[in-house]
């Protein structure tokens, strides 16, 4: 396959992608091809450009040199950490997995009943359900952690970008998350996660290790055992 074709069957493919903030570069000339159908753990140590570079794939940050070509995905959605939420949003649970509908209907507008099945599925397939009337700022961070993911699968996204999205959950949670993405994967979404869990990214079909905005891939599963503990 030349790599004309592999960027057109790709989800999402980076070419030597640059990217930064103010004039500060963050990612050093970045390649890497996402596909249909799988999950992608992306690792590394904190502040090596894993949450820029599910940016620069989400298309919320461009790239200053470089190109990001969408194939097979049309429309990607990033699910961002929670701290990255501001906790006095007066919007209830439901409302905020609703805005996931926004993408396709457009901000404010009636949404079809159509639209609210797949809410309520979303909800509880992160079981926030029974909190659907409670005001997101008094959630527990847990719980509005999974209430962000239930937003991001209700926008139907064929790219699912999700920054550490089960950090700081219980054992519960986290079994529900990965559970979640893998049903994702089988409904050939394409999955990327930053993680710090060698236990999460395990379940993953492919690692990428981000070191110092750099990507340097680990070639099989079995490398995990780089991992030497659950964070790394
Ligand atoms: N909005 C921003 N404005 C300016 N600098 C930023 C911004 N976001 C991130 N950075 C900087 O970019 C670098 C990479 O940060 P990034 O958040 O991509 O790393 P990360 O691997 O996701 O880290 P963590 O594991 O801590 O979430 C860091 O030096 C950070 O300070």
């Amino acid at each position: 396959m030349t790599s004309v074709d592999a960027a057109a069957t790709a989800a999402v493919a980076l070419e030597d992608v640059y990217a930064g903030y103010g004039g500060r570069a963050v990612l050093h000339g970045v390649t890497a091809t996402v596909h249909a159908g799988t999950v992608t753990a992306l690792v590394g140590a904190n502040g090596s450009g894993k949450s820029t570079l599910l940016a620069v794939m989400a298309s919320t940050l461009a790239p200053t040199a470089g190109r990001v070509r969408r194939g097979a995905a049309r429309r990607p959605a990033l699910v961002v950490q929670r701290s990255a939420v501001s906790d006095a949003l007066p919007v209830t649970v439901r409302e905020t997995v609703e805005m996931g509908r926004w993408a396709e209907r457009g901000p404010w507008q009636r949404l079809t009943r159509g639209d609210r099945a797949v809410v309520e599925a979303c909800m509880d397939r992160l079981a926030v359900a029974d909190l659907a009337r409670r005001v997101l700022g008094d959630l527990s961070g847990g719980q509005r952690q999974r209430v962000l993911l239930a937003q991001g699968l209700a926008q139907g996204a064929d790219l699912l970008l999700l920054d550490e999205p089960a950090t700081g959950l219980d054992a519960d949670s986290r079994e529900r998350i990965t559970a979640v993405l893998a049903e994702e994967r089988a409904r050939g979404v394409a999955v990327v996660h930053a993680t710090h869990s060698a236990r999460e990214a395990a379940h993953a079909d492919r690692v990428l290790r981000m070191e110092d905005g750099r990507l340097a891939e680990l070639s099989t599963i079995a490398d995990q055992a780089l991992f030497t503990a659950d964070d790394l």
